[in-house]
This record gives C-alpha cells, sequence and structure tokens, in this order.
C-alpha cells in the first residue's frame, strides 16, 4: 500500500506514529501532486483537496481522515500589505484548490468586488504585485509572521454555512477496500499524536522552524476526523459551487 502525505506542517502531527510504525510506504508531496498521483493509481490512499475529491466523487470514496477546521484555521489566510481588506483584487496561490473556490463563494456571498488573480510564486513575490494574496499551508504559517491576516478563509466559512471548512478529505479509487483499514490506523495515529502532544510539537518546531506555541494551538485546533458536520460541509460546498458555477 503505497499512502499519501501532505508535505505540509498540518500532517505531521497525524502521520508521526504512523511513519515510524512503518507499516507503509509514505508518499510526500503537495496536495494537488497527491491528487494526480491517487487517480493514476500511483498511490492507493492520501489527503486530496476536497474540491478534487467533489469533482471525482463518481470514481473516488472518502474515508475519515480530513484536514479541517471548526472555525479559525491559521494556515488558509488571505494576508495584506494594508491595514484591512479594501477593494482591491486578491492574488490567489495557484497551489490551492479547494480554498481558492471557497474564497470565490465568500467573495460573492458577502457581496464583495474584489477580483480574484491566479498567481504563481510565493508570498513574498504575490505581495509585490497585490496588495491582498490568499496563501495555504506552511507558506501562509510563514506569510502571517510577517503581513497582517485580514481574512481566516475557516472562520469566514462557519460564518457563512455555520459548519467546518473541510480543505483536505482523505480518500481512495472506489472498490479498494483495503484503504479502510490504512484510514483506521491514521485516525489512530492522529489520536495518538495528540496524546503525545509534547513530543510531537517539539520535533516539528525544530523540523520546520515554527514556534512551539503556535504548533500546539495549531495542531490542537485542527480537525482530523470527519464527522457528521464535516461530511455536511462537503455537501454544502458541493451545492454552493454548482450554485455559482464552479462545478
Ligand atoms: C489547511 C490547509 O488546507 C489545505 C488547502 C488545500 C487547498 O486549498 O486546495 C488543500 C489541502 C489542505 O491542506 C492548509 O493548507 O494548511
Amino acid at each position: 500500500m503505497r499512502v499519501g502525505k501532505f508535505g505540509l506542517v498540518n500532517n505531521f502531527l497525524p502521520y508521526y506514529h504512523l511513519e515510524k510504525e512503518g507499516r507503509y510506504e509514505i508518499v510526500e508531496d503537495s496536495p494537488k501532486n497527491l491528487a494526480r498521483m491517487l487517480q493514476s493509481g500511483e498511490i492507493d490512499y492520501a489527503p486530496v483537496p476536497s474540491f478534487f475529491y467533489l469533482a471525482n466523487r463518481d470514481r473516488l470514496e472518502a474515508h475519515s481522515f480530513c484536514v479541517a477546521s471548526d472555525g479559525e484555521v491559521y494556515s488558509v489566510v488571505v494576508v495584506s500589505k494594508r491595514k484591512r481588506l479594501d477593494d482591491s483584487p486578491i492574488a490567489v496561490t495557484t497551489k490551492s484548490v479547494t480554498s481558492a473556490r471557497m474564497l470565490e463563494i465568500i467573495v460573492r456571498e458577502k457581496g464583495m468586488i474584489n477580483r480574484l488573480v491566479p498567481a504563481d510564486g510565493s508570498f513574498f513575490e504575490m505581495l509585490e504585485s497585490y496588495d491582498h494574496a490568499l496563501v495555504i499551508g506552511d507558506e501562509a504559517i510563514k506569510a502571517r509572521m510577517v503581513f497582517r491576516v485580514v481574512m481566516d478563509i475557516g472562520e469566514e466559512w462557519r460564518e457563512i454555512t455555520g459548519l467546518p471548512a473541510v480543505f483536505g478529505i482523505s480518500a481512495s479509487q472506489r472498490g479498494r477496500g483495503d484503504a479502510r483499514s490504512v484510514d483506521d490506523d491514521l485516525v489512530s495515529s492522529y489520536r495518538k499524536g495528540m496524546e503525545t502532544l509534547d513530543e510531537v510539537v517539539e520535533i516539528a518546531s525544530m523540523k520546520f522552524r515554527m514556534p512551539a506555541e503556535f504548533l500546539r494551538v495549531y495542531f490542537s485546533e485542527l480537525v482530523h476526523v470527519a464527522g457528521k458536520r464535516e461530511l455536511r460541509s462537503l455537501d454544502v460546498f458541493e451545492e454552493m459551487c454548482h450554485e455559482h458555477g464552479l462545478l
């Protein structure tokens, strides 16, 4: 079994014990690349961007492991050179599949008039050409330490839907029964990670060069097991994507 893992700090805690146990071959890559590898069959199970799952629902089976937040997520944010978000365009990282669509929905639902412009490059490069930028993952955590956070997509999503934002959901190709046991093992590994939070935070802080105090809050608040509200949120996201012509 080849198991995908986001090469982001948000997957560090849940995979920490699973990797130590060494029962699976772990393939680390970006959310976008994992989606491609899952589709081609190079890997058997992986978290993928939720939008990718929704767009391929007929071929994919979702599992419990997810990357979600019920309120602030800290790592999917619009950062700004300005004091506050004004009407000027927002650069949107091309690394995002899901939150780029969520932002589009949020902007329209709130009646904002900002243009959303896809942009490559680091947050520094994005903010050279634009006042505001949507960034995700480790890049967002680094960016929020330098620039002002003017929107947290987890928080905005809950404001609009009353539900948690599900950014990534684990999936396998339909009919792969053995993927379920990987999912069970990963969820157990996540729970064990939370029981050994001090150790995991210390190692992650050195590896990713991020403050331990931040990681403690970040790891504790991320939601990694999809329950009823997370599944409902995926359905709502799908409905809203249809409503806004994104799916
Ligand atoms: C929580 C995050 O959400 C990520 C956002 C994604 C997207 O916008 O496509 C995909 C995977 C998630 O890991 C993060 O990047 O930190």
